[in-house]
Order: structure tokens, then C-alpha cells, then sequence
């Protein structure tokens, strides 16, 4: 089990050597202050404290332990000493189990117009109403202590693909300052944990920089950043075939960002345990349901009269009380209801994948199977 405690976590058990070509793949309890994550675990996303779509209660029913918040959406809107007074993110947003929240490092980057990086933080404007913000190692940690957040991420700039060498090691040498600093924020408190985030882009000897710099700080877990940015899938692994082994086997990995779930699958094989990604919630939307049948693009006229179910063994509500000429119409029509029941669909879907994976390891079977 690996705990985020204070005392030193015990060391993972790993319930059951996987297979051999799956000698890394492992399963595990991450126990939190606000319940228990089964690794490998996938974290769906909610962006401004929701998850698109979905009642919280709904989200649970699909298996989800966690789920992760987006710290740059909420500091602008409604703000985390809003957020704070109101109770905490948990609170507000009704979801008692563990949040795990970004450090909005990535999302300026995305998100805002006119930004500036200096050796303090990022200084940007509002993407809302252009009103100036300054976002630091500082900052993002008390904003997430604010928000209530169960998994902290430490403040980090990630390091855009293709990057030189030069370009990514005084990148990763930020991230290291800035890692530094969010530990020294950081509010120790038992059952929360402050993960730090490893970059170095595709050069193996700063990614082993930044996992010594990070490893010194002892975080309660470790990101591998830098990666799902544009470098595919076959660069993503490459990195992934050695840098998880960087970093403490003790302890949490999460891979941010990923993923399909071929990734996924790969990713876990090479000893990830924490994912997140928008494709099951952002497709779902756009009207593509994830199916053992590969992906189904509900708007493809094939459908219109087509009275079976997404999938006939599927739990969800979209399987169990609608057919694909449904979702076919209702998404046609942009009904509120058909991105409700394509999303559900997707993350069952998902957490029904994440949990044949930990079974698949505690049998010490190999799970290539799946995709
Ligand atoms: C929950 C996230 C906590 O991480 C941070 O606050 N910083 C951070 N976020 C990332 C997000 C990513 N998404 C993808 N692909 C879709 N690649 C990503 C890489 C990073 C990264 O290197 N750093
Ligand atoms: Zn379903």
C-alpha cells in the first residue's frame, strides 16, 4: 500500500508481480484523508469544479476514486478565498473523495493572453477580463491549500516539444528552483500529499537531474511532466521505457495528460499509476462514445435507425436504457441529455478499463489485450 501520510510510507506491496513482460505494471492503495485511490487510477477531469456533465454522484457510480480540479479556472472564477469561505472545493462542489488539483502552470500557458515568465512566477492576463494575475510556486500552493485540494502539484513550467537540449535543461532547471520552493509552501498535513513534477523533455540525463532534485525534496509523489504535448506516442513511451524508474518505486507516479487507452495500457505496463485526460468527458460531447468495439461516432447516419445499445453488457444508463438511434438524435439536436448519457457512457467505460488492468496485475496476468 502506499500511503500519503507524514510518517514514511510503507513500502508499496506490490499485490502481485505482473506478468513478466509486465515486470513494472503495478497495483496498489494510494490512502488519502479523503478515502482510498486503487492504482493504476484514472482521474477524470472537472475543469471548473464539475465534471462536465455529470452530478458528482453520477461520477462516483462509474468507479472514479478521484477526481482531478483545475487550479487556474477556479482562482480566476469564483476565486480560491471565495472558494475557502464557502467550505473548500469538496464542499462547494459536493465530491467528498480525494481532488487532486493542478498547479496551473500548464493552463497559463494555454490559456491566458500576454504572459511573462520570471524567475518569480508567471505574470498573466485574465483569458476572462484580462485582469492581471501573477501565478508562483507560492501562490499555486496556497491557492490549492485554499481550494482544499487532497493531492497538491507542485508549481512547474512544462517544457514545450520539440525543445533543444539548452532550451530543456534550463527549463528543468526552473522547474527544480520552483519545485524547491512549492515544497517550502506546501502545508504538511496528514492523509494530503504534494506531488513534484520531473521534466527534461526526451534527454535522459535531465530527466535523472530533475528526478535527484525532486527526490531530495520528498514528495509524497511524483509527475512525470513534459510529455502528451505533441511528441506521439512512440517518443512518449521511449521516455516512459526508463523514467519511471527514476523516481521512488515507493510512491505514486503520474503521468499527466494521457490518455487513449492504448496509452494508458502502455503507460501502465511502464510503471505509471496515475492518469488524467480529457478525452473521455471532452469526446463524449463531441459525440464519440468509447466502445470494446472500438470508438463509435454516434452522429454517423448509420445510427439513425440503429435500436441497439452502445454496448449490451455496458452498466451505464446510455447502454441500459437508451439505444444509439437515441444518442444519434440527440446529439444531432445538441440535447443537454445526450452529452450527459455519451459521457457517462465514456467514463464507465474507463474506470471499467482501469479496473481490468488491477485485476489483470493482482492475477499477474498480461492485459495487452485490451485497447
Ligand atoms: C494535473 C496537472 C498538474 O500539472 C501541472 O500543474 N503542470 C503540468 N501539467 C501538465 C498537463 C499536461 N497535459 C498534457 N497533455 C494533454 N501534457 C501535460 C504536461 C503537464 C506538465 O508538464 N505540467
Ligand atoms: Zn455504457
Amino acid at each position: 500500500e502506499v500511503s500519503i501520510t507524514k510518517f514514511p510510507a510503507d513500502e508499496r506491496k506490490i499485490i502481485a508481480k505482473a506478468h513478466d513482460k509486465y515486470k513494472k505494471a503495478r497495483a496498489g492503495i494510494i490512502n488519502t484523508r479523503h478515502g482510498q485511490i486503487h492504482t493504476p487510477a484514472f482521474m477524470p477531469v472537472g475543469t471548473k469544479g464539475t465534471v462536465k456533465a455529470m452530478l458528482p454522484e453520477s461520477v462516483q457510480t462509474t468507479g472514479a476514486d478521484i477526481i482531478l480540479g483545475n487550479t487556474y479556472h477556479l482562482m480566476l472564477q469564483p476565486g480560491a478565498k471565495r472558494v475557502f469561505k464557502l467550505g473548500g472545493l469538496h464542499k462547494f462542489m459536493n465530491w467528498s473523495k480525494p481532488l487532486l488539483t493542478d498547479s496551473g502552470g500548464f493552463q497559463v500557458m494555454s490559456l491566458s493572453k500576454l504572459r511573462k515568465i520570471t524567475e518569480e512566477g508567471v505574470i498573466f492576463n485574465s483569458h476572462i477580463d484580462g485582469s492581471k494575475f501573477m501565478l508562483s510556486p507560492e501562490s499555486s500552493t496556497e491557492i490549492q491549500y485554499l481550494l482544499g485540494s487532497t493531492i497538491t502539484m507542485a508549481f512547474d513550467e512544462c517544457t514545450p516539444y520539440p525543445s533543444t537540449y539548452e532550451q530543456a535543461k534550463s527549463s528543468m532547471e526552473l522547474t527544480s528552483r520552483w519545485a524547491k520552493r512549492s515544497r517550502k509552501a506546501f502545508y504538511s498535513r496528514d492523509g494530503y500529499g504534494q506531488f513534484g513534477i520531473i521534466q527534461g523533455s526526451i534527454y535522459n540525463d535531465l530527466r535523472l537531474k530533475s528526478a535527484l532534485d525532486l527526490i531530495e525534496l520528498d514528495f509524497e509523489g511524483y509527475a512525470i511532466g513534459g510529455l502528451a504535448v505533441g511528441e506521439g506516442q512512440e517518443l512518449m513511451f521511449k521516455v516512459l521505457d526508463y523514467a519511471p524508474d527514476l523516481l521512488p518505486i515507493n510512491k505514486p507516479r503520474y503521468l499527466m495528460g494521457v490518455g487513449k487507452p492504448a496509452d494508458i495500457i502502455g503507460a501502465v505496463q511502464r510503471g505509471i499509476d496515475m492518469f488524467d485526460c480529457v478525452i473521455p468527458t471532452r469526446s463524449g460531447r463531441n459525440g464519440q462514445a468509447f466502445t470494446k468495439y472500438g470508438v463509435v461516432n454516434i452522429r454517423n447516419s448509420k445510427y439513425k435507425e440503429d435500436n441497439t445499445p452502445l454496448e449490451e453488457d455496458c452498466l451505464c444508463p446510455a447502454c441500459k436504457n437508451y439505444t444509439k438511434a437515441y444518442l444519434h438524435y440527440l446529439v444531432k439536436v445538441k440535447e443537454i441529455l445526450g452529452a450527459m448519457l455519451m459521457t457517462w457512457h465514456n467514463l464507465m467505460y474507463f474506470q471499467k478499463l482501469m479496473l481490468r488492468i488491477r485485476e489483470y496485475i493482482a492475477q499477474g496476468k498480461d492485459f495487452d489485450f485490451i485497447s
